[in-house]
C-alpha cells in the first residue's frame, strides 16, 4: 500500500468511528471556534490567561515595543492559550473514560497536563517581563524624575 493510500484508509477508518465529521473547511473552523468559546465560558484559568495576554498586548502598545517584540509576546500568549485548550481536552477525555471514579492514572494525566500549562505560563511570563520591564522601568523613572 502506498503512503497516500494508507493515509486515506486511516482517514476513512477514523471517520467511521466519529459521531460527526467536518465535511468542509468552514465547518472545521466553526468546530474549532466552538472549542475556544467553550474554554472561555467554562475554564477560569483560560479566562485569566486571556486577560493577562490582553494586558501584555496593551502594555506593549503603550510602551511602543517593536513589532518583533509584539510578535514574540503574541506567540507566548498563544502558546499558553493553546496549552490550556489541550489541558481542557485532556480533562474532558479523562472524565469521559473514568467519570467520577478515582483513578491514580487519571490523577497523573490531569496533574501532568496542568503541569505543562504551568511550565509554559511561567516561561511566557519570563518572556513578557524581559520585553516589557525595561521600557516600563524607563517610563516610570522618567516620570519620577520629572515630579
Ligand atoms: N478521576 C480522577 N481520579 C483521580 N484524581 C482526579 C480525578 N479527577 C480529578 N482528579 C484530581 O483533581 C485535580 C483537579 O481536577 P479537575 O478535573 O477539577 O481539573 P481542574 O481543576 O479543572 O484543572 P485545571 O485547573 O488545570 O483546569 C486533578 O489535577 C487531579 O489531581
Amino acid at each position: 500500500m502506498t503512503g497516500r493510500a494508507s493515509t486515506q484508509s486511516i482517514d476513512k477508518a477514523a471517520s467511521r468511528r466519529s459521531w460527526r465529521i467536518a465535511e468542509t473547511l468552514s465547518k472545521s473552523f466553526s468546530y474549532a471556534s466552538a472549542g475556544v468559546i467553550y474554554a472561555t465560558a467554562t475554564q477560569r484559568n483560560f479566562r485569566i490567561h486571556l486577560g493577562m495576554g490582553t494586558l501584555a498586548f496593551v502594555l506593549g502598545a503603550m510602551l511602543h515595543v517593536s513589532l518583533l517584540e509584539m510578535a514574540v509576546i503574541g506567540l507566548a500568549v498563544a502558546l499558553v492559550l493553546a496549552f490550556e485548550l489541550i489541558n481542557t481536552a485532556l480533562e474532558a477525555t479523562v472524565d469521559l473514560i473514568v467519570g467520577e471514579q478515582y483513578h491514580r492514572l487519571a490523577e497523573i494525566a490531569k496533574d501532568c497536563a496542568a503541569g505543562a500549562v504551568l511550565v509554559v505560563s511561567f516561561a511566557s511570563l519570563v518572556v513578557a517581563t524581559c520585553i516589557l520591564l525595561p521600557p516600563l522601568w524607563h517610563l516610570l523613572a522618567a516620570k519620577l524624575l520629572l515630579v
